[in-house]
C-alpha cells in the first residue's frame, strides 16, 4: 500500500482554492477541507470588516487545520490559503509532508472573480494584503504544482489529478 501525502491547495482569496479542492477531492475519492470552516468567529468578523489576520491569528487555525488533515478518512485535499512559507511550515509541522497544487493568476481575472463570487466574508480591498504576504512554494522545495487559474476549473482538476493520483483517478478509488 502506498502512503499518499495530503494534498494542499492553495493561493490568495479568489483563486479557486475551493471550488478547485472540492473538485479533486471528488474526482479522486479525498477528503475535502475547507479552511474557511476553522476559523474562529473573530478572525472572520475581523476580515469581514476589511482587516487582514496576524499570524498570531493564523497559528491556531493552522493547528486545527493540521489535525483535521492528519484525521481525514481518506487522502485528505485541503483549501487553504497558506500564503506564507511559516504557515505551510506549520501545517507541515502537524500534519506531516505535502503535495502542493499552487493557484496563481492574473489580479483583474481573480478581482473579477471574488467580485462575481456571491455571499462570501472575504472583501476584496483584501487582495491587496494577500498578494504582499503570498511567498509563492518553491516547486523542487516543496513540492508544489503550479497552475493558472485563467484554465477553466475542470482542466485544473485534471492537470491535479494527473500529476497527484494518477491512480485514484482512473481507478475510482485511492485502496491498493
Ligand atoms: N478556473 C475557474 N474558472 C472560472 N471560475 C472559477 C474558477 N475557479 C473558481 N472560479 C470561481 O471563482 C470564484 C472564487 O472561487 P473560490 O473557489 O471561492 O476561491 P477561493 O476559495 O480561492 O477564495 C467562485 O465564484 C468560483 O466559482
Ligand atoms: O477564500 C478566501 O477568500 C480565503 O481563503 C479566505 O477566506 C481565508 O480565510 C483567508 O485567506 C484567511 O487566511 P489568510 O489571511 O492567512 O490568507
Amino acid at each position: 500500500m502506498t502512503i499518499l501525502r495530503p494534498i494542499l491547495v492553495m493561493g490568495i482569496c479568489g483563486t479557486g482554492k475551493s471550488s478547485v479542492a472540492r473538485g479533486l477531492a471528488s474526482c479522486i475519492g479525498g477528503s475535502f477541507i475547507e479552511a474557511d470552516q476553522y476559523h474562529d468567529a473573530s478572525s472572520v468578523a475581523r476580515m469581514r470588516a476589511g482587516q487582514p489576520l496576524t499570524d498570531d491569528m493564523r497559528w491556531g487555525w493552522l493547528d486545527r487545520l493540521a489535525d483535521a488533515v492528519r484525521n481525514a478518512p481518506q487522502r485528505a485535499v485541503l483549501a487553504c490559503s497558506a500564503l506564507g512559507l511559516a504557515h505551510r511550515d506549520r501545517l507541515r509541522a502537524g500534519a506531516g509532508a505535502l503535495d502542493i497544487v499552487f493557484l496563481h493568476g492574473d489580479r483583474a481575472l481573480i478581482e473579477a472573480r471574488m467580485i462575481a463570487r456571491q455571499d462570501h466574508y472575504m472583501p476584496i480591498s483584501l487582495i491587496d494584503s494577500q498578494l504582499a504576504a503570498l511567498q509563492p512554494p518553491d516547486p523542487a522545495a516543496e513540492g508544489a504544482l503550479w497552475i493558472d487559474v485563467a484554465l477553466p476549473l475542470p482542466a485544473i482538476i485534471d492537470i491535479a489529478a494527473d500529476t497527484l493520483a494518477p491512480q485514484a483517478k482512473t481507478t475510482g478509488g485511492e485502496t491498493e
